[in-house]
């Protein structure tokens, strides 16, 4: 049985019989449809009074028929042969309209989302007639010919009004193997940075959230892509009281984001929240492009990151708990998309791996983490003999712990402008005169991975280890990158964060940093938030006396009996 599509509501079986028929029709591959074949087309839309799409592949079979426009019949990406900023899908929709006026917007942008080879649109008279012998006509008024172009400035091409004649003249082959290498060559030009991502951000802002946090958010989306090595090649947002259940942005918004996203020649989409596995779905239908959100990003940045064994265990550990409850049809859609953000790092290869499979990794993983933690513990205890206070550096990613840890220490940790650029806790001693003895005193401090506002919690499990060096310090040195435009929110989360942990941390000091870029309003209004806090420059070397002289003040409070 041939399947119609789209909406038969009220057609008698003979109707239904002569669109079946359809199936059986071949055309000739080297013409975008013969004038017979038209008029046959034209004479069905006509006696069910409504359009008919036809879709045709290149060797002239008809692949599917639908009553209604093009952008109601259409093909959804993942179910077309092939696709790809590179070429046409290797299908072109003959579609009949009612009324005589040009193609609708809606059905270019139904071609532009298939990349259909052409699109020939069949306006109707009204009437025709069954000639002697067999075959209809005087069904078409006039037809117009659209297809898409590799250009940057306009999407696509569509004719003026022509005969019927001219269009079944057209030399497809010559109009597709044209275009088909002009799109390879634009493709390969586009490819110079070919190892990076070209990526579509999308944000959604709610109704829960003001403007200024849906920007930061947005800004901060685009540097997690960045870090990651994407390149974010256009933004897109959408207001709505809260995410769309099945697509989080609304059904006209995901067809502009598929046609920005084939135009710009995309191959990432990346939402600045959540989504469930069935928003991915979907999401990843309707587009033909991968998607992932904002954790899938973060993920990814630490897999990159992770160059320790632990760093490595628990990355992989948060790829698969991410995973978990993702796994349902994920991987075929994943496989047919490619690679890239969101698809590497130690969890990749047990994609395909089922369910049961994953949960016995890791629940090995888990014992893992378990005897790391054990381990860094024994550590720590072994300090506590030597009597030897410790303070953790928390903060923002990117704040300026490492930096100042290199400082402070001597050290040699790896800093960047970059987010998460550690992930592994190095712990230095540190000598400073003693705040009430002023004779030199020995701590012990920490720098380890940076937060991030809702930070995964796949990733806060998984790094358990790694944070109870904060949670096991006699005290913080909370790192505020005070040049910051986020700076308050990126305390805040900071905060939060810290109060999810299982064990409370110890007192922490306020070290407001990169004061060398920092206005005159913004100090101001810092010293007057945070009046205990200390201001400092960690690359120019400013404020560490002070800072030295708090830290002192700060264990010795830390570490008071009572
Ligand atoms: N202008 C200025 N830049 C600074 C200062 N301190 C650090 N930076 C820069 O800020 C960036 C981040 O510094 P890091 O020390 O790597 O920051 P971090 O807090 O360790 O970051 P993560 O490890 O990613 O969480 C680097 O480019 C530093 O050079 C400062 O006092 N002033
Ligand atoms: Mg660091």
């Amino acid at each position: 049985m041939e399947t119609i599509y789209g909406n038969l509501q009220g057609l008698k079986s003979s109707q239904l019989k002569q669109l079946e028929k359809l199936y059986h029709q071949r055309l000739p591959g080297d013409h975008i449809t013969t004038a017979e074949f038209a008029q046959r087309l034209a004479a069905i839309s006509t006696e069910i009074n409504q359009p008919v799409s036809v879709y045709i592949n290149r060797r002239g079979q008809v692949i599917r028929v639908g009553v209604g426009t093009p952008r109601q019949t259409q093909i959804p990406a993942l179910e077309l042969p092939r696709y790809g900023a590179e070429r046409l899908s290797g299908i072109r929709c003959i579609s009949t309209q009612l009324k005589s006026e040009a193609p609708s917007e809606a059905a270019l942008t139904a071609m532009a989302m298939q990349r259909l080879d052409v699109l020939a649109v069949l306006s109707l008279t009204g009437g025709g007639f069954e000639r002697r012998g067999g075959g209809a006509t005087g069904y078409i008024k006039e037809t117009y010919l659209a297809h898409l172009v590799p250009h940057p400035e306009a999407i696509w091409n569509l004719s003026p009004p022509m005969s019927l004649d001219a269009l079944s003249n057209q030399d497809f082959l010559e109009l597709v193997d044209g275009l088909e290498a002009e799109f390879q060559r634009e493709f390969v030009a586009k490819q110079v940075d070919s190892d990076r991502d070209r990526v579509l951000l999308v944000g959604l802002m709610t109704q829960d959230m003001t403007p200024l946090q849906f920007q930061d958010g947005l800004e901060e989306l685009a540097r997690l892509v960045d870090t990651a090595g994407g390149q974010v090649l256009e933004t897109m947002q959408q207001k709505r009281p809260r995410p769309h259940p099945q697509t989080v942005v609304g059904e006209g918004k995901v067809q502009e984001i598929a046609l920005t996203a084939q135009t710009l020649g995309v191959n990432l989409i990346v939402f600045d929240r959540d989504l469930s596995p069935a928003q991915v779905r979907n999401l990843e239908t309707q587009t033909g492009i991968r998607v992932v959100d904002r954790t899938e990003v973060i993920l990814d940045i630490f897999a990159q990151r992770a160059q320790s064994g632990a760093g490595k265990l628990q990355v992989e550990l948060a790829q698969m708990e991410y995973m978990l409850p993702r796994l349902t049809g994920r991987g075929q859609a994943m496989s047919r998309l490619g690679g890239g953000i969101g698809t590497r790092g130690p969890g990749e290869t047990k994609l395909e791996t089922e369910r049961r499979g994953i949960q016995r990794r890791i629940a090995r993983l888990q014992q893992q983490v378990n005897q790391l933690q054990a381990h860094r513990s024994r550590l720590r205890l072994q300090r506590q003999h030597q009597d030897v206070p410790s303070i953790a550096l928390v903060g923002y990613t990117n704040a300026g712990k490492s930096t100042l840890l290199n400082v402070l220490t001597n050290a040699e940790v790896y800093t960047a402008d970059q987010l998460f650029a550690t992930l592994d806790p190095t712990t230095r001693r540190l000598v400073i005169p003693d705040a009430v003895t002023d004779e030199a005193q020995q701590i012990v401090i920490t720098d380890t991975v940076g937060f991030i506002h809702e930070l995964p919690p796949s990733l806060m499990d998984a790094f358990r280890a790694t944070l109870e060096e904060v949670t096991e310090a006699d005290a913080l040195l909370h790192v505020v990158d005070l040049s910051h435009p986020a700076w308050q929110s990126q305390i805040r989360s900071v905060m939060a964060i810290l109060s999810e942990m299982p064990v409370t941390p110890g007192p922490s000091l306020i070290v407001f940093n990169k004061m060398d870029q920092v206005d005159g309003d913004t100090l101001v209004l810092a010293k007057e938030e945070f009046p205990q806090a200390v201001f400092i420059s960690a690359s120019d070397r400013l404020g560490l006396e002070t800072l030295r002289y708090r830290i002192s003040q700060l264990v010795h409070y830390a570490i008071a009996p009572g």
